[in-house]
């Protein structure tokens, strides 16, 4: 299972995507009713009816569609919601896409159109990730022949000049290309829900407030970093959102939390020069993921980088200092002094504001976590209300938001029946070296099979092998003993995430092993160790580890 899903969905701690749907029926049951799926709506048919002076009443006639303002209203326009309505306007629903802001900056808002992805995700941390890997690369040069070369000086204000310009074009593409291309109403504004068919929608440049309805309304607000309340000093703290856009580059940063977040930042700014200190409250970083893959890159860490790995550990206090630094006191009295503590623990659904508790729209809340539930349907318990990505804390992912969006929107307006599918979903933790992983982690595969064989290579690779790095890479398939299908891919190496991703389409057609076997490599790379690890190295047989089967 996905590890972020894994962790997400900790309480449903089963072990493939169809146990987790039907606990999660289990434990919903009151939201389950039967889909109804709707023909494709005739564009030119509908009566139009002026956003702003809207007077449809509210009661729950669902086939009278005309006195709606939109067949779908949706608040938040990001992964989740730009795809929803996309998908939605192009069968011919009438659209409306509320997003509190146009453009990207340091705001309380942080994100815009196009979402955390695009604003401050997925996308400035990859290109991040980028920039971190020049010194690296700069180092194994002297090995192949090259002289002379030296990194230079990293100028974080150049970078993030160019990165905010890139994510400026972004915003663009996204409101005036993918959205108005598909003929979706894009509001700048933040929306709360009325009732199960009206929002209020309050225009982020005036400040006004007008009423808008809708036969469905999708909640697609995402996500927002979460700090412990607790620690004295946490004012301090900045998370995610902000560095992405301060001022200077901290030569000595602090980082908090051990998951995807706090591993990609410990290793991109340690990459751009500055002293990074990680601290995690367990005994060994990205909890849910292969133990393999854990140590592995605790190791490869520890060896090739100087980030200082601090386990079992967490901020007591956090204080600043006359000169602006700040000092970072354990729970153990360590003191870290630095320029920047940035907090990466976890992040809640960005619900407040929404009115969701109200009576007049009653739709459900997990009562920690800001999360709205969903079944498989993407349904919360209001039947003419959605909720779609980070919200909805099924996998916080951009593909998976993606995926939720889409079938939602086939469902409501495509005349299909598709319920969102959450097995075999492929991540990568953007860290040098990457880990890409799909599937069954070992530990949860033989709690699940009891009798699997693990596939397991640790190696050199060429790139690194000339220069003499000590650099190493791990890769592991993990196979049920029964069936022979390969459950789980877990690879620690440069590049991982582009290679995971075609592994993911085998995996989720069933390959077998066999399967694996009988394709034909790719020379010279790693990744033809996917192909050619031919005897496994040790087996589970009832649960049991045994080295040779006897
Ligand atoms: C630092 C970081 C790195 C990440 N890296 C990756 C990665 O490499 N790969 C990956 O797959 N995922 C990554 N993610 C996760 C990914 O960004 C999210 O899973 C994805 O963006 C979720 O999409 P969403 O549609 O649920 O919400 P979001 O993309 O968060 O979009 C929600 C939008 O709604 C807007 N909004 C909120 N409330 C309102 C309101 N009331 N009215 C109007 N608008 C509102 C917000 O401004 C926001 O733009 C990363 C996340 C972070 C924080
Ligand atoms: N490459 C990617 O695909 C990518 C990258 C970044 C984020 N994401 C998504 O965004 C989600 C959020 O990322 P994240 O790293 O913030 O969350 P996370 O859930 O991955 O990790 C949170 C970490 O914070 C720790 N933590 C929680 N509360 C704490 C506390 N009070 N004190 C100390 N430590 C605490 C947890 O033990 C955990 O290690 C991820 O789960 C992932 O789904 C994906």
């Amino acid at each position: 299972m996905n590890p972020a899903g894994r962790l997400l969905f900790a309480a449903a701690a089963t072990a493939s995507s169809a146990s987790l749907a039907s606990s999660f029926h289990l434990r919903h049951r009151h939201l389950l009713r039967p889909i109804r799926v709707l023909p494709r709506i005739d564009r030119d048919h509908r009566l139009r009816v002026s956003s702003s002076s809207s007077t449809s009443s509210d009661d729950d006639d669902d086939d009278d569609d005309a006195r709606y303002d939109y067949d779908l209203v949706v608040i938040g326009g990001g992964s989740g919601g730009v795809r929803a309505s996309r998908i939605a306007a192009g069968y011919g629903a009438k659209v409306a896409l509320l997003e509190t802001r146009m453009t990207h900056g340091k705001s309380p808002e942080y994100s815009a159109i196009g979402g955390t992805c695009v604003n401050v995700g997925c996308v400035p941390k990859k290109l991040m990730v980028f920039a971190s890997r020049y010194p690296g690369e700069i180092k194994e040069m002297g090995g192949y022949g090259w002289s002379g070369a030296t990194p230079g000086k990293f100028d974080w204000k150049v970078f993030l000049e160019n990165k905010n310009q890139e994510i400026t074009r972004l915003n663009n593409v996204y409101q005036n290309f993918v959205l108005k291309n598909a003929g979706v109403e894009v509001i700048e504004a933040t929306g709360s829900l009325r009732s199960p068919h009206s929002v209020a929608v309050r225009h982020t440049s005036t400040g006004e407030t007008s009423i808008v309805t809708a036969k469905n309304i999708l909640i697609a607000v995402g996500g927002w970093p979460h700090k412990p309340d607790d620690v004295p000093g946490i004012e301090h703290a900045i998370t995610s959102n902000e560095v992405f856009y301060l001022d200077e580059q901290p030569r000595r940063i602090v980082i908090v939390g051990g998951g995807f977040i706090a591993l990609e930042f410990a290793c991109i700014m340690d990459g751009l020069g500055s002293e990074v200190t990680l601290m995690y409250r367990g005994d060994l970083f990205l909890r849910g993921f292969d133990v393999d893959m854990r140590v592995h890159l605790r190791e490869e860490m520890e060896r090739n980088t100087n980030v200082r790995l601090m386990f079992n550990t967490d901020p007591g206090e956090i204080a600043r200092m006359d000169d602006g630094t700040l000092v970072v006191t354990d729970r153990d009295g360590n003191r870290v002094g630095c320029d920047a503590v940035m907090y990466a623990t976890g992040r809640r659904g960005k619900i407040d504001g929404l009115n969701l508790d109200d009576p007049a729209v009653g739709v459900s809340t997990t009562s920690t976590g800001n999360f709205v539930p969903v079944d498989d349907y993407s349904r919360t318990n209001v039947p003419s209300v959605y909720a779609v990505g980070d919200v909805t804390n099924r996998i916080a992912l951009t593909p998976v938001a993606l995926m939720e969006g889409h079938r939602l929107a086939d469902n409501l307006f495509g005349g299909k029946d598709r319920r969102v599918d959450h097995e075999y979903v492929a991540s990568t933790v953007f860290t040098t070296p990457e880990i890409g992983t799909v599937g069954y982690t070992e530990e949860e595969a033989v709690a699940k099979f009891g009798d699997i064989d693990v596939y397991r290579n640790r190696f050199r690779a060429m790139k690194h092998s000339f220069p003499k790095s000590e650099a190493y890479s791990l890769f592991k398939l993990i196979v049920e003993t029964r069936t022979g299908r390969v459950v789980g891919c877990h690879v620690a190496t440069d590049g991982a995430g582009e290679m995971i991703q075609g592994v993911a389409i085998a995996l989720k057609m069933g390959a077998t092993k066999e399967d694996f076997d009988n394709t034909i490599g790719v020379h010279p790379t790693s990744a033809e160790e996917l192909v050619t690890m031919r005897t496994p190295s040790y087996h589970y047989r009832g649960g049991v580890r045994m080295d040779k089967l006897v």
